[in-house]
């Protein structure tokens, strides 16, 4: 990169948030997917307004941009694999506004998400996506990606919560897109387009975001099963049932022992699965669910069912979900996490066939996830110094991907796609989806500044 982009950056936002130091570029160059990818400089923009000089200026000397926030994203959205700028969005972490009257927040885009729960749940509202990275994720990654979590099966996921937003296309002109009011729909919702879109179209600046009623009352339901094939049948019968619980979380047997190594919650290890269940509305409503969850789940065969009776079981549980993640990072850090997702009924075949391709490849897959949602998260505890193994996990994953697209599913539930599964997007789309993907992108971003390498511009 030519030096005269470094000197005009630093003029722009500032010296002190200018950084060109190798020690910094190695720094940004990764996110949770551990594959490096260092930018040429990083830049931490204050506003809007330098927003959109540094894209005016990248794109004068035509150097890529590649938004960032907190860099928790499983796929590889965040990370600059054709190098440039590496735009990190942290300052911008204002909560402008939470409208209770109209049931709107109006966020920056750094926002880290528990921040914006908490200030939501302050407000006695409710937003309800809740990705596990929610202590380190910003709302505006979850955008860009469209995290989900937990809640999705009864709740939806971030796309289901955004309303509108400000956004800096790659021309560097300011833009919002969609709408303020849940009410409103004057024409097409472009702001739709950006949601999921990795940076690739526009820099989220703002985001509008609809907020529901708090539920009063939730109960927490812990089920264990002999069997992993009776536990993803329960999934798929409870949701054919009607009942939709707020989470149904599956972990299998080599998840359970990751977790409870780490955090020694007192799971039980010699479970081949549990359900993690909970149900949420009134007092009066959640007795009725709470009796169905536990009728289903005796009925396909769970040999206990726990209730969590107190706020601090109901927390430990919590606690152990959320850490599968770094639980199985401490087994292997170069794992290699996805989320390809099956309709529901689709599970008990889904979680059959994992098994399968984790025994033909020869390798050591966890099976957890947001059964309910039909999002199941394979991890592969794979080395990528093991160039064997590293060939292994590839013909793994994709027949995965080819399984979840054959059951009517997709490649991604949650994490988005990034360079990992970019290369198999167009097995989704087929090639007339992915044209116009490609033809969207090249009338927004007519110079491919934006996030090269991702998406469409694969
Ligand atoms: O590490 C993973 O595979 C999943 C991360 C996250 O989506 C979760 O559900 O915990
Ligand atoms: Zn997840």
């Amino acid at each position: 990169m030519q030096q005269q982009v470094i000197i005009e950056l630093r003029r722009l936002v500032g010296a002190q948030y200018v950084m060109d130091q190798l020690e910094d570029r190695i720094c940004y160059s990764f996110d949770a997917t551990f594959r490096d990818f260092p930018p040429d400089v990083v830049v931490k923009p204050g506003n809007v307004a330098e927003i959109a000089a540094i894209v005016k200026l990248a794109g004068r000397y035509n150097v890529p941009i590649t938004a960032r926030g907190a860099a928790t994203g499983l796929s590889g959205g965040a990370v600059p694999v054709k190098g440039g700028i590496s735009l990190v969005l942290t300052r911008l972490n204002k909560i402008i506004d939470i409208d209770t009257a109209n049931r709107v927040a109006v966020v920056e885009t750094g926002v880290i998400t528990q921040d914006f729960v908490n200030a939501v749940t302050q407000a006695g509202l409710f937003y309800p996506p809740d990705p596990a990275s929610a202590k380190t994720s910003t709302i505006g990654g979850n955008i860009a990606e469209c995290a989900g979590g937990p809640r999705g099966v009864k709740y939806g996921i971030t796309r289901d919560y955004v309303l509108g937003m400000e956004v800096v296309l790659p021309d560097g002109s300011v833009v919002e897109l969609g709408n303020k009011f849940d009410s409103e729909m004057a024409g097409p919702d472009w702001g739709m387009l950006l949601v999921g879109s990795e940076g690739t179209l526009g820099i989220i600046t703002k985001i509008y975001l609809k907020l529901v009623d708090k539920p009063s009352a939730k109960q927490t339901l812990l089920a264990v099963f002999t069997s992993l094939d009776d536990a993803a049948r329960t999934v798929s019968e409870m949701i054919a049932s009607g009942t939709i619980p707020t989470t149904l979380e599956i972990m299998d047997n080599l998840t359970i022992r990751a977790v409870e190594d780490y955090l020694k919650v007192g799971l039980p290890v010699s479970a081949e699965a549990i359900l993690l269940i909970e149900v949420d509305g009134s007092a009066k409503a959640i007795i009725k669910q709470a009796e169905h969850v536990i009728k289903v789940c005796q009925q396909c065969g769970a040999t206990e069912i726990q209730t969590a009776s107190t706020p601090e079981d109901i927390d430990k549980l919590w606690q152990a979900r959320r850490a599968i993640s770094p639980a199985c990072g401490k087994l292997n850090p170069t794992k290699i996490s996805e989320d390809a997702t099956v309709p529901r009924s689709q599970i008990p075949t889904m979680v059959r066939r994992l098994r399968e391709i984790a025994e033909k490849y020869n390798l050591k897959m966890v099976i957890f996830g947001h059964a309910g949602d039909g999002n199941l998260h394979p991890n592969i505890l794979s080395n990528k110094h093991d160039h064997e193994e590293m060939e292994r996990v590839e013909q793994a994953v994709a027949e995965l991907f080819k399984v979840a697209l054959e059951l009517g599913g997709t490649l991604s539930g949650e994490h988005g796609i990034g360079y990992m599964k970019a290369p198999f997007l167009q097995w989704e789309t087929g090639e007339t989806g992915f044209a116009v993907g490609k033809a969207i992108k090249k009338v927004i971003d007519p110079q491919g500044l934006l996030n090269p390498g991702k998406l469409f511009n694969a």
